[in-house]
């Protein structure tokens, strides 16, 4: 059977600006990214604001960023109109495990962005995420739910799981079936390199203290939030975050001409390292990929100028300011219930 794909094309597209106008509560919306470390995923930022900017996002980029990114880095993104908002780490508690890559221990840290409260709905992309057609409609899909696109099981960076070992991805699952002395199949599964929700200070706690007494997985703060998710979890369709490998793994699922967010994680894809010599990475549709995400980060008419009409009508100087002072250390005095 056809997982639930929830149907966004229901959505008209205003560009945010009309419901802006209509309803103020609309203008607490933006986007974010996570950032870490000193290293050349700045470009992957840098890029995103300027893909953004070409799609004519209505709403801000907020860069979630760990106190290592270098001034000269938060700098240059200031100078994107980027909100840069620095953000504390979070460790997952010790444990022995394999990591499906070592640095994915850093990515609990995006877990902050659930106390980003001053905002009621916010998009995240991951740095190495392009986005080509204006997705700001995501921001009108009801709440409640978690939204995000599913993953692929079926690259080596899935060799620890069961799903890998008989060879079952839950994109093509009549082609495997899960077998029955495997018990229930495993229930869906998101990438967790973009996805919708709501900032809650109650949602942020509970994550915090829940992780606190989970032990880490491979795929680090993606499993952990499949499983604090599950069962708010809506897929909706891959246009809104092809995770590359789809193309050589399910083509039949992808129309490329309708991709609207790009997700360049497949090894060796990363464009600011793209060298075309890992495997895969000689495909036609990858140099496309590849070369599009150039074209939008060498384009200097996407740089923010200050006198560019800001989303939303707010100030860029005001936010910024505000938004680098560090967060304010409040303890949570938890609500009575409606109930
Ligand atoms: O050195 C790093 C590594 C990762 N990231 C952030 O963490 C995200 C997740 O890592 P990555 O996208 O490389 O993982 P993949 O999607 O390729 O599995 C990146 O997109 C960045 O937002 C970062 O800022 N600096
Ligand atoms: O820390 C866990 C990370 O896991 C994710 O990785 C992907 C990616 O590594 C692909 O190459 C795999 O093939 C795919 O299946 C896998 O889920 C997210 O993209 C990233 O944002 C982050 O959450
Ligand atoms: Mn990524």
């Amino acid at each position: 059977m056809a997982p639930p794909v929830v149907s966004v094309d229901v959505f008209t597209n205003t560009g945010g600006k009309l419901s802006t106008t209509l309803n103020p509560g609309y203008s607490k919306r933006a986007y974010v990214t996570f950032f870490a470390g000193t290293g050349d995923y700045v470009k992957g930022v840098v890029g995103l604001a300027k893909g953004l900017r070409k799609v004519k996002s209505a709403y801000r980029l907020v860069v979630a960023i760990l106190p290592d990114v270098p001034e000269e880095h938060r700098e240059i993104l200031r100078s994107q109109g980027c909100i840069v908002h620095e953000i504390e780490p979070i460790y997952p508690p010790e444990n022995h495990v394999q990591f499906a890559m070592a640095y994915y221990v850093i990515n609990y840290s995006k877990l902050r962005i659930w106390n980003f409260e001053e905002y009621s709905k916010m998009v995240y992309l991951d740095a190495d995420i392009q986005v080509f057609e204006n997705i700001d409609h995501l921001f009108d899909m009801a709440d409640g739910y978690f939204y995000a696109v599913m993953d692929c099981f079926c690259e080596k960076t899935w060799s620890h799981s069961a799903q890998y070992s008989i060879g079952y991805c839950q994109q093509c699952p009549e082609k495997v079936t899960w077998p029955a002395e495997m018990g229930s199949p495993p229930p869906l599964y998101f990438n967790a390199g973009m996805f919708v929700y709501e900032p809650s200070r109650l949602t942020y706690e509970s994550l915090l203290q829940t992780l606190r007494i989970t032990p880490p997985t491979p795929f680090a703060e993606q499993d952990f939030l499949n499983m604090f998710f599950q069962h708010k979890y809506k897929p909706i369709p891959p246009i809104y975050n092809l995770v590359l490998a789809m193309l050589w793994r399910h083509r039949e699922n992808i129309e490329l001409e309708k991709v609207k967010v790009v997700h360049y994680c497949a090894a060796g894809s990363k464009p600011w390292r793209y060298t075309g010599k890992e495997v895969n990475m000689d495909r036609e549709d990858i140099k496309m990929l590849v070369a599009k995400w150039w074209d939008v980060y060498n384009d200097e008419s996407l740089d923010f100028k200050a006198e560019d009409p800001s989303p939303e009508g707010e100030t860029f100087l005001m936010p910024s300011i505000m938004a680098s002072m560090p967060e304010p250390e409040i303890s949570y005095i938890p609500a009575p219930s409606a109930a």
